[in-house]
């Protein structure tokens, strides 16, 4: 088995700047892309990641939670992982009301991080699901964290741990850019090093975000063995159907 994983990003999905709301239309859009692809045989062995957009970065930010500050506060901790759960569950109607069977893996119940950072995170339930013919959807979350409490972990780790641990074939993550710009703003067709383009990389400008925006992306497919997709919305058919819309980011892992 050889997943393809695609991020859809909460940039997308939410209105990023105002707390816990959904971009239905969006979310529709990206639900139907699914669908149809799924429907034509184009993808098969799919497992989604979402971001946090206005629900995990609105709640993560006001309670000073990022991938390295932990809270040892469960009140905080649960507020973060109840209003993923709530966005993960819009995402996994949107995906029923169109006949992808998906389900939910919550990482907050799956894994942890060590006091170094590094992130065990089993991915069987996901393997299984896979080979039952179901679309696990994973989301960023937060993650027990010796030594800190819980910190966030981003829906872009959760998505290269997959792709290293699972074999992805392919890899995609769908922001609400053409791709990553360069200083121009015209779409970068590729990138190898972080050098080649950190004059043009940011965070994000779609609101609050604790997990660094584009640039941390970057950073993180640069780490991956395997080729990786940043794309636009309009794109999740295209990159679905096997080609490489975007910017193609290709690390030496
Ligand atoms: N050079 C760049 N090219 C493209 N986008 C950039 C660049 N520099 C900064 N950005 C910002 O990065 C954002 C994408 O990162 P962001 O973290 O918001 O994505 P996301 O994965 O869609 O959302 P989320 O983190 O909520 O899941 C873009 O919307 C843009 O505002
Ligand atoms: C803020 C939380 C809880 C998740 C962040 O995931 P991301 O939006 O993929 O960076």
């Amino acid at each position: 088995m050889t997943p393809t994983i695609l991020k859809l990003g909460g940039s997308v999905i939410t209105e990023k700047d105002r707390a816990e709301t959904l971009d239905g239309d969006a979310l529709d859009a990206a639900a139907d892309a699914v669908a149809a692809a799924m429907e034509c045989g184009d993808v098969s062995d799919l497992i989604l990641v979402h971001g946090g957009g206005s629900f995990g970065h609105h709640h993560a930010s006001a309670a000073g939670v990022t991938t390295t500050e932990g809270t040892d506060a469960a009140a905080d901790a649960v507020a973060i992982h109840g209003a993923m759960k709530t966005l993960n569950q819009f995402v996994l109607s949107r995906l029923h009301d169109r006949g992808v069977p998906a389900l939910p893996v919550h990482p907050l119940s799956a894994g942890a991080r060590n006091a170094d950072g590094g992130l065990d995170l089993p991915l069987s339930q996901a393997a299984t699901m896979l080979g039952e013919g179901f679309v696990p959807v994973l989301h960023g979350d937060v993650i027990a964290t010796e030594g800190e409490g819980v910190t966030v972990l981003s829906g872009d780790e959760i998505v290269t741990t997959a792709a290293a641990s699972l074999s992805a074939e392919r890899v995609g993550l769908c922001s609400t850019v053409p791709g990553v710009l360069d200083t121009d703003e015209e779409v970068i067709p590729e990138i190898t090093a972080y050098e080649d383009t950190a004059d043009a990389l940011g965070g994000s400008d779609a609101g609050e975000d604790v997990t660094g925006g584009m640039a941390a992306k970057v950073r993180e497919l640069l780490d991956l063995g395997a080729p990786a997709s940043v794309f636009g919305p309009d794109d999740i058919g295209a990159f679905l159907a096997g080609d490489g819309p975007g910017t193609t980011i290709r690390g030496d892992g």
